[in-house]
């Protein structure tokens, strides 16, 4: 595995393109796509409910509760591919994951909006794993928390790791754009560790 760190201030980014062959990933993607309990959850904006723009799923560890753009997420248990994906990963970054969120955004105009991922439950410095399955599309990084430095940007391939680790997550958020490309569906999944209602 060849992960290469990015150049940017207080962030600690680690990238693999090739991260799982094009065939795996291919097939994760049909079978994830199927397999998944995928829900299109809505959030409170200005007392107003509006749905995501994307469909989402959590699984994890029992004590894996968390709270997300102001939504409360139980866990649901580890489906057996999920797994395999958990312990390739804690051997491929020598981190620990205890659950993983899962994006599936259906065409170009599903998105994420910009955000850090600096709950209380993720902890000062977390490492997320971020793997992408499908359709390549970029992801944005802008600086916050007085942060000087232009934003960046980095096309997401099918197969490929995007570890984030350190302060990113303290001096940059992150966001992934709609596109008027007509392009496929993209399957993310972000491994983390959430410390449970004691943590
Ligand atoms: O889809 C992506 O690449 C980003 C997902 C993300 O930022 C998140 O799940 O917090
Ligand atoms: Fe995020």
């Amino acid at each position: 595995m060849i992960l290469s760190e990015l150049p940017l201030p207080q962030a600690e980014l680690l990238f693999d393109s090739t991260f799982l062959p094009a065939a795996e990933a291919e097939a994760l993607l049909a079978q994830l796509t199927a397999e998944v309990a995928w829900e299109q959850r809505s959030i409170r904006i200005f007392g107003q409910q509006i749905p995501q723009p994307r469909l989402t799923a959590w699984y994890g560890d029992a004590e894996a509760r968390y709270t997300y753009s102001g939504l409360a997420w139980e866990p649901r248990p580890w489906l057996p591919a999920l797994q395999g994906l958990r312990q390739r990963l804690e051997t491929a970054t020598g981190a620990r994951f205890n659950s993983v969120l899962l994006n599936l955004y259906r065409d170009g105009r599903d998105s994420m909006g910009w955000h850090a991922d600096d709950e209380p439950e993720l902890g000062p410095a977390p490492v997320i794993a971020s793997l992408s399955l499908g359709a390549t599309r970029r992801f944005r990084l802008r600086p916050h928390a007085g942060l000087a430095h232009a934003p960046f940007g980095l096309d997401l391939p099918s197969g490929s790791l995007l570890l984030m680790r350190g302060p990113t997550q303290q001096y940059w958020q992150h966001a992934l754009p709609k596109t008027a490309r007509p392009i496929g569906p993209r399957l993310n999944l972000t491994f983390r560790w959430v410390a449970g209602a004691v943590g």
